[in-house]
């Protein structure tokens, strides 16, 4: 092999190990690399196309770029060029990063997709569905799942401020939305497509509808474990518009341990119907505080809302859909997860060791050891 050829390759090579900030992927393999040439003074010509014209995040590229040249043996010198794309080159990379399928469509939707998309949804609001949401994701996360948050709450987007994203906004890519990356998380919430923050959203139908669909397909989510999605409280629009842009997606209700099981059952029953949808399981929240008892100064568990709510509303959803619908998780009732979540930090991402974040551990460690898509399989999730 000639030296110009193995330093062609060796460039290459060095070009590869450079990600685009935003996708998170090779330059080379997003076609961002035009052009490379060796001239006989050992010196690297590297022409690089950045995806829109004004890209934000060109010097970030072009310093790595560099920084990837310089670690070339036998360069002599390397000289960048910043090019912008052009609309087919767009429309090529586009196509790229939807996994080859040129037009607008739902990855999750696809018969092969291996996410597992999970709706949490409760039989209203207050529960703690956005709570859970973000640390049972953090956990997933944290036990090296690729995991994806969509905030489909249009009627309170708690997510993001629960994330520490309260201002943040997603870019876009070459026509694509880029989730807003945190606590190794990807983020995207219907307030985040709000001009303002306190615009109150009001879509209904198919304004709604086509939000979601832009969620779900505009989204660069990239190859996802899982996907939360954390839905409005009861049953209604969004629910209904789910049902047939996710048909794979598994239903997660949570309720208290007060709530009157059948009135959540009832509806988290409609729901799965309406959405066409498997209920997975029930998780009950502020199922109990252990707290030392002032009186005799021993642990006790308080039973502070009562007891046995998500049992029985575990119970009424299997005898109502026809197949077993276990409790997944009992949550305890801990000051810190709301300090936590007010301070823009999820519990299990501080890192203590908590009975509640002992409970979210455990249970994206079952949902994370599930075997997909063996129909029949008995899944065996239940808290007990
Ligand atoms: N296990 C828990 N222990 C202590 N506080 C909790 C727990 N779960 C949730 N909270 C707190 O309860 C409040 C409501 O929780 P959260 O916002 O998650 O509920 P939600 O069901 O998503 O509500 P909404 O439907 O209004 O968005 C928050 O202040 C949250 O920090």
């Amino acid at each position: 092999m000639s030296t110009s050829q193995s330093l062609h390759d060796a460039v290459l090579a060095a070009l590869a190990t450079v990600n685009d900030p935003e996708i998170h992927k090779p330059i080379t393999e997003l076609g961002m690399v035009e052009s490379v040439a060796i001239s006989e003074d050992a010196v690297a010509h590297v022409r690089v196309l950045l995806t829109i014209a004004g890209c934000p995040l060109s010097g970030t590229i072009d310093a790595d770029v560099r920084k990837a040249l310089a670690s070339v043996d036998g360069l002599a010198g390397a000289e960048v060029e910043l090019g912008v794309m052009s609309d087919e080159q767009r429309t090529e990379l586009k196509t790229k990063l939807r996994g080859g399928i040129a037009q607008r469509e739902i990855p999750f939707a696809r018969e092969d997709n291996l996410t597992q998309v999970l709706l949490i949804s409760s039989g209203k609001g207050g529960v703690g569905k956005s709570s859970v949401t973000v640390n049972l994701a953090t956990a997933l996360a944290a036990q090296g799942r690729s995991v994806g948050i969509l905030d489909a709450d249009i009627y309170g987007h708690s997510i993001p401020a629960m994330l520490g994203l309260a201002d943040a906004s997603p870019t876009g890519v070459a026509d694509m939305i880029m989730p807003v990356p945190a606590m190794g998380l990807k983020v995207i919430s219907m307030g985040m497509l709000k001009s303002s923050r306190d615009q109150v959203i009001a879509w209904r139908g198919p304004i709604l509808d086509k939000a979601l669909h832009q969620l779900l397909s505009d989204v660069y989510w990239g190859d996802l474990d899982f996907l939360l999605l954390d839905l409005p409280p009861g049953t209604g629009d969004v629910a209904m518009s789910l049902g047939t842009k996710l048909p794979n997606a598994e239903v997660i209700v949570v309720t208290t341990p007060q709530q009157a099981s059948a009135e959540v059952a009832e509806r988290a029953g409609t729901m799965a119907s309406m959405m066409e949808q498997k209920v997975l399981g029930v998780i009950e929240n502020m199922a109990y505080l252990d707290t030392v008892c002032p009186h005799c100064d021993q642990p006790h568990r308080v039973d502070v809302f009562g007891t046995g709510g998500g049992r029985n509303v575990s119970d009424a959803l299997t005898t109502r859909l026809g197949y077993e619908v276990p409790l997944l998780a009992e949550i305890p009732l801990e000051p810190a997860v709301r300090a936590a979540s007010d301070d823009g930090v999820p519990l299990v991402a501080l890192g203590e060791d908590t009975p509640a974040t002992k409970v979210f551990n455990d249970l994206a460690a079952r949902l994370a050891s599930r075997k997909r898509g063996l129909a029949g399989k008995k899944l065996n999730l239940n808290v007990r």
